[in-house]
């Protein structure tokens, strides 16, 4: 039986592994030997190009056709004031890009010895990402580096590819450097790349293309009450954090929630390192982006779970480039998600009254 997505699949995970290479090799040679000050946000904007024109060219030359809805454009590279950091991504986009092929990999992708782009040409290709999504038709999404401030911490980050069928996410890959590989030795050996093809389950698979280790099912398993936690945001800007608080003590959740930066989140929720990940507005009228949430969303259904919003309604990936309207996300197991929704909206109703009461008090 031929496998829909296979080819699809094959290129994802390869262009993702390529470009784990490249942000790994950025961390190690501008991020921890640098002494950054906290505002200096230069090496991941320089990894973040870099791993995006890598993985445009892997998919225009795999798949000429398809549009790509990438998080960066090359807008402020090609301003005068952009040149300097313009020829810092040139060079570490043309070293990744002329690397030595690896297993699975072929030259007809524009990758391998010999296989440099003048600057003109990386900035047209970081620029492939400009596409604004939609209701119909087939694209990609990509985040080249998601959780970027984690990046910057040598905390968690992750590479995100996603491709989107009428609206419907239909494969999804999330290469993630720093996480351990196997989650009952968090010292052991670190990176993962995790695969989800609708109606082909979650796998894990190792991060070297040259790793033969076979890929292992994913499954979220069935928590004792005891055991829920929650994955929550590190950063407080991204998530209300007091309220995940609220709903932890609602459902009676008694272990500490994991904070983790980026689509890592939605990779240990798939392979049951935490129970529950939730995402609530912080009420600042962002609009969550689709490549934020297209790969984990198809990695946590295939695992076995479910996603929607925090009315209970599925995630829209056919509104363009962002989710619309923010009514954050919840992901959780199958047997698990009902109960989360009802502890969000009464944690949130508890909320509201809280603060009503508080405004009163004030008017008094
Ligand atoms: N205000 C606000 N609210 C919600 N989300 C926001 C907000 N601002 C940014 N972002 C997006 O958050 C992405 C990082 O994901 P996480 O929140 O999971 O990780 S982190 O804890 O913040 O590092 C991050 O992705 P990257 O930019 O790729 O790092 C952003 O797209
Ligand atoms: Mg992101
Ligand atoms: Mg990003
Ligand atoms: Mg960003």
């Amino acid at each position: 039986m031929s496998q829909q997505y296979e080819a699809e699949q094959q290129v994802a995970v390869a262009a993702v592994r390529r470009a784990c290479a490249l942000t790994a090799s950025v961390f190690n040679t501008l991020v921890k030997n640098e002494t950054l000050t906290k505002e200096d946000k230069s090496p991941v904007t320089i990894g973040d190009y870099a791993a995006q024109a890598v993985i445009n060219t892997i998919l225009s030359r795999a798949f000429p056709q398809d549009p790509i809805v990438g998080e960066e454009d090359a807008g402020d590279l090609r301003a005068d004031n952009g040149a300097a950091l313009r020829s810092r991504i040139v060079e570490l986009a043309n070293e990744s890009l002329t690397a030595p092929l690896q297993p699975g990999e072929t030259e007809e992708w524009g990758i391998g010895p010999g296989h440099a782009q003048s600057p003109e040409e990386l900035m047209n290709i970081i620029d492939r990402g400009n596409y604004g999504g939609g209701r119909t038709g087939r694209f990609w999404t990509l985040d080249p580096i998601d959780g970027t401030k984690g990046f910057l911490r040598g905390e968690q980050y992750a590479v995100c590819l996603a491709l989107i069928q009428d609206a419907r996410v239909e494969l999804g890959v999330i290469g993630c450097p720093n996480l351990p590989a196997d989650p009952s030795a968090p010292s052991g050996a670190r990176g993962a790349i995790f695969v989800a093809a609708r109606g082909r389950g979650a796998w894990q698979l190792p991060l070297s293309p040259a790793d033969t280790t076979p890929p292992t099912r994913l499954t979220i398993p069935t928590f004792a009450a005891d055991q829920l936690n929650l994955l929550e945001s590190v950063e407080k800007a991204h998530a209300k954090l007091a309220l995940n608080d609220r709903v932890a003590r609602t459902l009676g959740v008694t272990r500490p929630p994991t904070r983790m930066d980026s689509q890592a989140k939605y990779a240990a929720l798939a392979r049951g390192d935490g129970g529950v990940y939730l995402r609530l507005p912080v009420g600042s009228g962002y609009r969550e982006k689709i490549w934020d949430h297209a790969p984990g969303s198809v990695l946590v259904e295939e695992a076995g779970g479910r996603i929607t919003d925090s009315r209970g309604q599925p995630l829209d990936f056919g509104l363009g480039r962002t989710l619309g309207e923010n009514f954050g996300v919840v992901a959780a197991g199958k047997g698990v998600h009902a109960r989360v929704l009802e502890a969000v909206q009464a944690a949130q109703e508890e909320e509201a009254r809280e603060e009503a009461a508080e405004k009163a008090k004030e008017a008094q």
